[in-house]
């Protein structure tokens, strides 16, 4: 069975708690493929020892090279921490983001509650678990 590609991504105030997440999260993790932006791959790396290939930073285009994955059909699911208590420069870059996520039928969890929960429901590593993906 071929891995899942699981991005993760964390806003600077959040990274702590995706830090904690990863670490609850780490045996079920190790049997994906992780991408993530670049300052939060870093992190996950040099914290868990995971392999994560980093994709640029946020603000310089690491969302949208995640984006780029989605509309490639090369995602499967986005856990993004995002932070709604603070202004992002790249705001634009966060929405388009999610917003492909709704576009091509993505899981994406935003909260640890709603990550807990995808990670854990026995779809999640199963081959038999393929979103409909809309045909444009
Ligand atoms: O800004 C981000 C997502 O919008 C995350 O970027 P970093 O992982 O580089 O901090």
């Amino acid at each position: 069975m071929s891995k899942l590609t699981v991005a993760l991504v964390a806003h600077d105030h959040k990274k702590p708690e995706l830090l904690a997440w990863v670490q609850q999260h780490i045996d079920t993790l190790r049997q994906c493929d992780l991408v993530a932006t670049g300052t939060t791959g870093g992190l996950i790396n040099s914290e868990t020892g995971l392999t994560v290939t980093r994709y640029k930073s946020g603000p310089l285009g690491g969302d949208q090279q995640i984006g780029a994955l989605i509309a490639e059909n090369k995602l499967d699911a986005l856990f993004f921490f995002w932070d709604p208590l603070n202004a992002a420069p790249h705001d634009p870059d966060v929405k388009a983001l999610l917003r492909l996520c709704s576009v091509w039928n993505v899981p994406v969890a935003c909260t640890p509650a709603t990550a807990d929960l995808v990670v854990t429901s026995p779809w999640f590593l199963s081959s038999e678990y393929k979103p409909i993906k809309p045909s444009f």
